[in-house]
């Protein structure tokens, strides 16, 4: 194995390990895997790294404890009228980067060039996943910031608000030929992912996947119809 697939699988048990700390006690996670509180508890804090072998056989053992959709889902809180707070997914830094791990894993071999996002809440997760990816990632913004010489900019109507909305990107941030892989935290009508698709095109470069934490009603399925790249969420609701 090579060094840098032995430090991201230790990394992994890390991240495993943090994730479950918060559903299971350190007892609970001592009995799963035999080992003891404090070294399990040094593994938690990063004091010390467990050994390749030892890393596996734990891995092993938590593992099936790790459900991410499931832990997506119970993190999302809905308020009185419907809507939900994706703060308690976003924030979840250990989450996320399980789930990024995860998107990564399914486009190692598409060449991403950029993970491209709107601002503001798909930018916690565009950066999990151009991390694991290790590429770039940019985020299109709702205004023009001064500083910025050119932009693209995509107009779109989002749905239900009767007014128009545009997304400006720097032009720097993406460039002609660039593989590039769009996500977001949530989907609804597809109306900001649209957009995010025409900027890519303004650029020259070339969407090659989509990739949303949580999809509500079919919108998934309306986009695969429209576009022949990938398109996935993590949970659907709705
Ligand atoms: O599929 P759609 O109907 O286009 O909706 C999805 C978009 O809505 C949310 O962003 P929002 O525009 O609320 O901005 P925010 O991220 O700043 O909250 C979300 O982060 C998506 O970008």
């Amino acid at each position: 194995m090579s060094q840098l697939k032995s430090v991201q699988e230790k990394l992994r048990l890390i991240r495993v390990l943090r994730l479950l700390k918060k559903s299971y006690t350190y007892e609970e996670l001592s009995k799963i895997t035999g080992l003891p509180i404090t070294v399990l508890n040094r593994y938690v804090r990063g004091k010390v790294l467990p050994s390749a072998e030892r890393t596996r056989e734990l891995l092993k053992l938590l593992t099936p404890y790790i459900n991410i959709e499931e832990e997506v889902k119970k993190r999302i809180k809905f308020d009185e009228r419907g809507f939900f707070d994706n703060m308690p997914v976003l924030s979840d830094t250990a989450l996320m980067s399980l789930i990024a791990e995860e998107v990564a894993g399914r486009y190692f071999d598409r060449d991403v060039d950029k993970v491209l996002t709107a601002a503001t809440d798909g930018i916690a997760l565009g950066v999990h996943i151009a991390r694991e990816l290790g590429v770039d990632v940019v985020y299109a913004k709702k205004k023009k910031e001064v500083g910025v010489e050119k932009f693209y900019e995509v107009s779109y109507v989002p749905s239900a608000s009767g007014t128009v909305m545009t997304l400006y990107l720097p032009q720097w941030a993406l460039r002609k030929g660039e593989n590039v892989l769009i996500v977001d935290d949530v989907i609804r009508s597809g109306e900001t992912q649209r957009a995010l698709v025409e900027m890519a095109h303004q650029a020259g470069a070339k969407p090659v996947g989509m990739f949303f934490l949580v999809s509500v009603g079919d919108i998934v399925e309306k986009l695969r119809e429209e576009y022949d790249f990938p398109v996935e969420s993590l949970i659907r609701l709705g």
